[in-house]
C-alpha cells in the first residue's frame, strides 16, 4: 500500500475517514451533476432561477434533487406549494419530498415548526445541518443536485462548496445594476478561492416585458452581468427579462417553466439550462432508487 493522507488529516494517528464520511462519499458519488445556485445580493431571483433550472431539468427527463440550504429564509417550498410536507424518516434516514416527475425537495423550511420560526444558528450548527441534508436525506441516483444557497459568501455556500468538493460547479445569478455586480465579483473570487469552478453567470430581471405589448425595454439596464463576465473571464450564460407572470409563478407556488413555454422570458431560461443539460449527457444517464 502507498502512503497517501486520507484528505482529512496529515497522516498522522489517522484510522481513515469515519463511517458518517463514507456514508457522505457513498451518498455524493451517486449524484452526477452538482450545481450550487449563488448570489452575491439578497432578492436578485436567485431561488427563482434554482426552482425554474431544477423543474426544466425534470421535465427534460432528468432525476433531479433540490436542496435549499437558505436557513433563514426558506424559500422553495413556498415557490413549489410545498409548504406544510415534512420528510419521512425511516432508519435515521430522511426522504426528500417528491415535487412530480423526476424532481425531489429538501429544504430546512419542512422541518421548522412553522415559516415564522426564526433561526438563529452559528457557523459550526449550519455546517452540520448542510452535511446531514447531504448524508442523511436518501438522495438516491441523480443526474443533478441543484442547491439554492442564501445570498452571499458566507458559512452556508462555503460549507455546501467544501461538502460537495471541488466537482460542484457555480451558477451565480444577478441583476444589471452596478451594485450587484459589484457583489457577483465577490462571489466569482470566493469560487476561485474555494476551487470551484463558476458554471457561469445569468443576467436576472435584464430589461422589462411589457405586459400589454410584450415587448423588451431596457429600463433597469442590462449589460452588466455580460461585462462582468467577460472581466472575470467565466461564461455568460443569458438573461432573463423581468416579467410579471414570473412573479405570480411563484406567488401560486409552480416552477414558470412548468406551465411556460413559448414567449421571450420562457426561451431565455431555456437558453440558459440547454447547455447544463448537456452536461447530462455527457456524464451518462442515471436511474434514481
Ligand atoms: N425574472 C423575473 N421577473 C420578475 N420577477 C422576478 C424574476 N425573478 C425573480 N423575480 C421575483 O423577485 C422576487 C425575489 O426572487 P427570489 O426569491 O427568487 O430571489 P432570491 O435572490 O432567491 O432572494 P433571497 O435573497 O431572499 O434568497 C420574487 O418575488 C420573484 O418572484
Amino acid at each position: 500500500m502507498g502512503d497517501h493522507a486520507c484528505g482529512s488529516c496529515s497522516g498522522k494517528d489517522c484510522s481513515g475517514p469515519s463511517e458518517e464520511e463514507k456514508i457522505l462519499q457513498a451518498n455524493l458519488a451517486r449524484i452526477k451533476n452538482k450545481i450550487v445556485v449563488l448570489s452575491g445580493k439578497g432578492g436578485v431571483g436567485k431561488s427563482t432561477v434554482a426552482v425554474n433550472l431544477a423543474q426544466a431539468l425534470a421535465m427534460a427527463g432528468k432525476k433531479t434533487g433540490l436542496l435549499d440550504v437558505d436557513v433563514h429564509g426558506p424559500s422553495v417550498p413556498r415557490l413549489l406549494s410545498l409548504s406544510g410536507e415534512r420528510p419521512r424518516v425511516d432508519a435515521d434516514r430522511m426522504e426528500p419530498i417528491n415535487a412530480g416527475p423526476n424532481l425531489w425537495v429538501m429544504s430546512l423550511g419542512f422541518l421548522l415548526p412553522s415559516n415564522r420560526e426564526a433561526v438563529i444558528w452559528r457557523g459550526p450548527v449550519k455546517m452540520g445541518m448542510i452535511k446531514q441534508f447531504l448524508r442523511d436525506v436518501r438522495w438516491g441516483d441523480l443526474d443533478f443536485l441543484v442547491v439554492d444557497c442564501p445570498p452571499g459568501t458566507g458559512d452556508e455556500p462555503l460549507s455546501v462548496l467544501q461538502l460537495l468538493g471541488p466537482e460542484a460547479k457555480a451558477l451565480i445569478v444577478t441583476t444589471p445594476q452596478g451594485v450587484a455586480v459589484d457583489d457577483v465579483r465577490r462571489s466569482v473570487t470566493f469560487c476561485a478561492d474555494v476551487g470551484n469552478p463558476v458554471l457561469g453567470i445569468v443576467e436576472n430581471m435584464s430589461g422589462h416585458i411589457c405586459s400589454k405589448c410584450g415587448e423588451v425595454d431596457d429600463v433597469f439596464g442590462s449589460g452588466g452581468g455580460e461585462a462582468l463576465a467577460r472581466e472575470t473571464g467565466v461564461p455568460f450564460l443569458g438573461r432573463i427579462p423581468l416579467d410579471a407572470e414570473v412573479v405570480r409563478a411563484g406567488d401560486e407556488g409552480f416552477a414558470f417553466l412548468r406551465v411556460h413555454q413559448e414567449g421571450p422570458t420562457a426561451q431565455a431560461m431555456n437558453r440558459i439550462i440547454k447547455p447544463i443539460l448537456a452536461m447530462a449527457e455527457a456524464s451518462g444517464e442515471t436511474g434514481k432508487e
